[in-house]
């Protein structure tokens, strides 16, 4: 009370109060209906404020109270940070951890097993939040027919052999990347307009990384560049990730919906690509992820597979329809730029933070690539296979999963797990990122080892299985996979074999995860220069 006398006689309070309305007729004029909004808004943006800068002490509030900031305000989703909560939780109370009155948290190997290979539970309904055109997708279905059905037809276009014909695109993206890293190098005041100038030498990685990640998937999905490495200006991908930000909120906030509408126009985008790439015919034809559900629509088409013209049917049937086309395009976009570009920039930051693997890798990939000319880019058979690579990716996959809420999953009958019942109908959150920081299977879970990897350099027992999930496992795992793989040994070949790369202190390196994750202030910053003869 004193608190609030005190607040009181602050004269602008006190005339902010004084007009205030005070009964439903006040409310009624205008004035005063600006007044609510503006306190609401005022508040919401306190809200906002207080848990992003103080997640760290809020990560310690117990199941309960996680619970009802989780499930009953949205507040973890509405900030991005509920994964902050989930690590505490579990230390306190456990591997299985129920922490709304319908969530069940799980971080146990076995039950992680269960829900997603062994018994295969479906996606839980929060993936209904990311069905655009109310039509279901390989991605956010939770119809175990239709998944069957659509994986079946898009699955192959992630098969190797396809991949390779992916290669000289992703190239020519990673081409333009390097262009524009030295421009800047050479003049940092030639970043884009509107984006922070850094000091010489320093390239802000996290952003190209965003940006070169969209370009390879609009020139694999849509047959077109975003661009964004070199203008960093495309309507498209900015408005999408804000409305699927935005749809994921309302996911968890419903009452959200009545004040800020979602803007879907980005759809159009996808039906105008499509459009493109069929009246342009034989001539148009490329090897890409848009051609492939182009040919495996008509193949369907040919063998009597086709849609029956039926809207709803066909789509429950998962057949591949003009919507279905455009919609799993979207869908690459959605699921495989943010991800990948955050992966590399995770791999990034772990190197240049342990100069010795950095040093590693490098020797590594300068042995594999010694007989390119000056200026050659690596080349995908130079690196698949590189094992120093491949364990640097997956020890920074292990310590910074994407996926770093858990994976929902809802259980379709009662059912028993690490001796607690659970109910049909709860959703369980298959918390993979508690598993790789588990000591009984990743000795020294928090240190940065890419030698645990390799069996003849690990001083720790062999990895065992179903401990390590970050592209998930079982039918609903990451049917990118291989696209992801291959992106990230080029990118991160190129990168290190072009130029010296090097830590910069004093940075926020926290996350946010909507949907996929991502670093909280869109920013990682790194120390680059050229390598003489590079
Ligand atoms: C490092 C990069 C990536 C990581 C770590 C990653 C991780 C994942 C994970 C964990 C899932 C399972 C999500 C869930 O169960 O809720 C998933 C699913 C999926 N991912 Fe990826 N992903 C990556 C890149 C990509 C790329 C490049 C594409 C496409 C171009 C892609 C397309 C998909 C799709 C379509 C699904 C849904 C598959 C299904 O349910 O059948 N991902 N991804």
């Amino acid at each position: 009370m004193a608190v609030l006398s005190t607040l009181n006689n602050w004269p602008f309070l006190k005339a902010f109060l004084d007009k205030y309305p005070k009964s439903l007729a006040d409310l009624k004029k205008p004035r005063s209906i600006v007044r609510v909004i503006a306190t609401f808004v005022f508040l919401n943006a306190l809200r906002k404020f207080i848990i992003t800068r103080y997640f760290d002490r809020l990560s310690h509030l117990p199941a309960g109270l996680f619970a009802f900031t989780y499930v009953f305000t949205g507040l973890g989703v509405y900030t991005g940070r509920s994964h902050y909560f989930l690590p505490k939780t579990h230390e306190r109370y456990g591997k299985i951890v129920r922490v709304a009155p319908n969530i069940v948290s799980v971080a146990d190997k076995d039950a992680i097993h269960e829900i997603l290979v062994a018994s295969d539970y479906p996606k839980s309904e929060i993936h209904e939040g990311l069905e655009l055109y109310k039509q279901h997708s390989l991605f956010s279905s939770r119809n175990k027919d239709f998944h069957k059905n659509r994986r079946r037809l898009v699955a192959p276009a992630f098969g190797l052999q396809y991949l390779r014909s992916l290669e000289p695109i992703m190239a020519d993206c990673i081409r333009i990347l390097i262009q524009k890293i030295d421009e800047i190098l050479q003049d940092p005041t030639s970043v884009q307009n509107g984006a922070k100038i850094l000091p010489k030498g320093h390239i802000n990685i996290c952003s190209f990384m965003n940006r070169l990640s969209l370009d390879i998937i609009g020139e694999t999905a849509f047959g077109e560049s975003f661009h964004m490495v070199k203008d960093d200006n495309h309507p498209i991908p900015k408005q999408m990730a804000k409305s699927l930000k935005r749809s994921m909120q309302q996911t968890f906030n419903p009452w959200m919906r009545w004040l800020v509408p979602i803007d879907y126009s980005f759809i159009d985008f996808s039906v105008e690509r499509v459009n493109v790439r069929r009246q342009a015919g034989e001539a148009g034809r490329r090897a890409d992820l848009l051609q492939f559900l182009i040919d495996a629509q008509a193949n369907e088409r040919a063998s009597g597979n086709g849609e029956t013209g039926d809207e709803y049917a066909d789509m429950i049937a998962g057949k591949l329809t003009d919507r279905a086309v455009q919609t799993e395009a979207l869908v690459f976009l959605i699921a495989g730029s943010e991800t990948s570009s955050t992966a590399i920039t995770v791999a990034l930051m772990y190197l240049v933070k342990h100069p010795k693997a950095l040093r590693r890798l490098r020797e590594e990939l300068d042995q594999a690539t010694a007989s390119n000319p000056t200026g050659a880019l690596p080349t995908y058979d130079q690196v698949r296979k590189l094992t120093y690579l491949t364990a640097c990716i997956n020890e920074s996959m292990r310590l910074r999963p994407v996926a770093a809420t858990g994976l929902p999953r809802e259980v379709t009958e009662d059912t028993v797990m690490g001796g607690y019942n659970i109910p049909k109908g709860t959703i369980v959150l298959a918390q993979i990122s508690q598993l790789h920081y588990n000591a009984d299977y990743f000795p020294e879970p928090n240190n940065f080892f890419p030698e645990r990897w390799i069996p003849e350099e690990s001083p720790f027992p062999p990895i065992q299985d179903f401990t390590f999930y970050p592209f998930s496992a079982g039918t609903r795992n990451c049917v990118g996979k291989n696209f992801a793989m291959m992106a990230m040994r080029l990118i991160l070949a190129t990168i290190l074999t072009t130029y010296d790369i090097e830590y910069v202190p004093r940075q926020r390196e926290d996350y946010v995860q909507f949907i996929t994750t991502a670093f909280a202030t869109e920013s990682y910053v790194i120390k680059m220069k050229k390598r003489v003869g590079a």
